[in-house]
C-alpha cells in the first residue's frame, strides 16, 4: 500500500491548516523533515520544527497515530501548521518528493473502509456530515455515522440468513416435506422482513429532500401575494438566506431554512413577472413548469371565493402540494374555512404553514421512530433489489417451487443487503461512492 498525503482543511488562508499522511512510510518520511528526533508516542501532540533540504518550512504540531489505531487503520501522521497556502504546498511537495502520492478524493475514508474501521453507510455519512445544509440533515448523517443504519441492515441480514439456513437444511432431504408449522413460521419471518424493508424504503423521499433540499415553487394568479409570502418565509430565518447563482443553469436560486428543511426557491424570480401563465398557456403548461418542484405552494386570496383553477389543477403525484389562502387579515371566505390561511403582511398563520409543510414533507409519522435516519439513492436501489428477491421467493414458495429455487432468490436478497453496508460491492461502485468526497477526506 502506498503512502498518501493531502491537506485535510479547506484551501485558502486560515489560522491553521492540517495535513494528513497515511500509509507505511508516513513515519519515516516525517522523520527526515524533523529538526530533531521525537519520541513518537501515539496520539500525543508534539511541537516540532520542520525542514526540507535546508529550507525551514514551519513550526507545527504533529500527531502520530500508530497502525491499526488510526482513522484509516494505517500509520497516520497529522501536521497542524500555520494556515498559509504556501506552507501547505511546500509540506505536501516535501512528502511527494519522498515518495508519497497525493490522495484521491475520499481516499482516506476509503482506506478506513477497506481496513474495517467503518462500513459503507458510515463512510458515506462522513461526506453527508460535511455536506449537511440543515440541522435535520446533520442529525440524520450523524446517526448513520454512529452506525444506526448499519445496525439495522446487519440485523435484517442476520434474520434473513437464519431463514435461508433453516430452509436449506431441508434441501438435503428432498423426500421430507417442510413441516406446516415451520412453513408458517418462515412465511411470517419473511413478511416481517418485507415490512421492515418497506419502512426503510419509505424514508427515501425524505432522504432526497434532506440531502438535496426541497425544490419549492410558489405559484398562483397575479397579485395574490406570492412575492410577499416568499419574503415572509425568508424572514423566518434570515441569517441563512443566500442568493446562490445556479451552477448548472443561469437561474438564481434562493435557499431558506424551514422547520429543518432547506427550501430551494428556484426560478421564482424569473417567473414572478409573468405570472399570468395560467391564463396564457393553460393548465398543461403549468403542470409541466412545476414538474421539477418537490413542494408547491399554490397561493390564493383568503377573502375571495375559491378560484375555479384550484379545482381544475390536479396535484401531481409525489409532490407536496399546499393551497395557501393569503391576505387573511382582510377576511376569510367560507370556502377556505378548512385551508391554511396566512397573511404575508402580518405574519399571521405562517407558523401553521411551516408546521404543515414539515408534516407533509416528513410524511406524517413515518420518521418518528428512526429520527432523521433516511436512506440515499444507492441504498434505495439495493433495498428494492432485496425486496424483489423476497417477493420472488414468496411467489416461488407459494407455487411450490423447489427449495433450491426459493433459496436462490433469498440469497439474492442477502447479497443486496450486504452491498448496502459494503459487503461484496464491486470496486467501481466503491470508487464511485468515494470519488464524490472532497479532497483530504
Ligand atoms: N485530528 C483529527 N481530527 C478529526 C479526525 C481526524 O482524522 N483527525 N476525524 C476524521 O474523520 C474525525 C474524528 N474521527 C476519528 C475516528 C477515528 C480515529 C481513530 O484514530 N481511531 C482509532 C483509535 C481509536 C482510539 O484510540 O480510541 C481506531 O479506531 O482504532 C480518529 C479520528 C474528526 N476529527
Ligand atoms: N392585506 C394584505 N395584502 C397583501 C398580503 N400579501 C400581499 N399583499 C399585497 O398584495 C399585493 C401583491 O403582492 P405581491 O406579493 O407582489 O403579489 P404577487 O402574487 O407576487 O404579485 P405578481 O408578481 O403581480 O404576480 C401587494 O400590494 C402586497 O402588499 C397580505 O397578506 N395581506
Ligand atoms: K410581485
Amino acid at each position: 500500500m502506498d503512502t498518501i498525503i493531502a491537506p485535510a482543511t479547506a484551501p485558502g488562508k486560515a489560522a491553521l491548516a492540517v495535513i494528513r499522511v497515511s500509509g507505511p512510510a508516513a513515519q519515516p518520511m516525517t522523520q527526515t523533515l524533523l529538526e530533531r528526533p521525537i519520541p513518537w508516542i501515539p496520539q500525543r501532540a508534539t511541537l516540532v520544527r520542520l525542514w526540507d533540504r535546508g529550507e525551514f518550512l514551519d513550526q507545527a504540531v504533529l500527531v502520530y497515530w500508530k497502525k491499526p489505531h488510526s482513522f484509516t487503520g494505517e500509520d497516520v501522521v497529522e501536521i497542524s501548521c500555520h494556515g498559509s497556502p504556501y506552507i501547505v504546498q511546500k509540506m505536501v511537495a516535501a512528502y511527494i518528493a519522498r515518495g508519497a502520492r497525493f490522495a484521491l478524493p475520499g481516499e482516506f475514508t476509503q482506506r478506513a473502509f477497506l481496513h474495517g474501521k467503518l462500513d459503507l453507510t458510515q463512510a458515506e455519512a462522513i461526506h453527508e456530515i460535511i455536506q449537511a445544509q440543515t440541522p435535520a440533515a446533520l442529525e440524520g448523517a450523524l446517526g448513520i455515522h454512529q452506525g444506526k443504519l448499519r445496525n439495522k441492515i446487519v440485523q435484517l441480514r442476520e434474520r434473513l440468513l437464519g431463514i435461508v439456513a433453516h430452509l436449506e437444511a431441508y434441501v438435503d432431504f428432498p423426500d421430507e416435506d417442510v413441516p406446516p408449522l415451520v412453513q408458517k413460521e418462515l412465511e411470517e419471518a419473511l413478511d416481517c422482513l418485507e415490512q421492515e424493508l418497506e419502512a426503510l424504503l419509505r424514508t427515501a423521499p425524505v432522504g432526497k429532500i434532506l440531502r438535496e433540499g426541497v425544490v419549492t415553487a410558489i405559484v398562483g394568479a397575479p397579485n395574490v401575494g406570492k412575492s410577499s409570502l416568499f419574503n415572509a418565509l425568508l424572514r423566518e430565518d434570515r441569517a441563512i438566506v443566500s442568493p446562490i447563482p445556479g451552477t448548472t443553469r443561469d437561474t438564481i436560486e434562493t435557499e431558506c431554512q424551514l422547520g429543518g428543511f432547506c427550501l430551494r426557491l428556484v426560478d421564482t424570480a424569473g417567473r414572478r413577472k409573468t405570472d399570468d401563465w395560467i391564463e396564457q398557456e393553460g393548465v398543461r403548461r403549468a403542470e409541466a413548469a412545476l414538474a421539477q418542484a418537490d413542494l408547491v405552494l399554490y397561493v390564493i386570496v383568503a377573502p375571495e371565493p375559491e378560484p375555479e383553477e384550484v379545482r381544475r389543477l390536479l396535484p401531481p403525484p409525489g409532490k407536496v402540494w399546499l393551497v395557501v389562502a393569503n391576505k387573511c387579515d382582510l377576511g376569510i371566505h367560507p370556502d377556505h374555512r378548512d385551508r391554511i390561511c396566512v397573511s404575508a403582511l402580518t405574519g399571521q398563520g405562517l407558523d401553521r404553514l411551516q408546521e404543515e409543510i414539515v408534516r407533509q414533507l416528513t410524511g406524517g409519522l413515518a420518521l418518528a421512530k428512526e429520527g432523521w435516519i433516511t436512506i440515499n439513492p444507492r441504498h434505495e436501489g439495493l433495498l428494492r433489489r432485496a425486496q424483489e428477491g423476497l417477493q420472488r421467493a414468496r411467489t416461488a414458495w407459494q407455487e411450490g417451487a423447489s427449495l433450491e429455487l426459493v433459496s436462490v432468490d433469498l440469497r439474492e436478497s442477502l447479497q443486496a443487503l450486504g452491498e448496502v453496508i459494503g459487503l461484496g460491492c464491486r470496486e467501481e461502485i466503491l470508487d464511485e461512492v468515494f470519488r464524490r468526497f472532497c479532497i483530504g477526506k
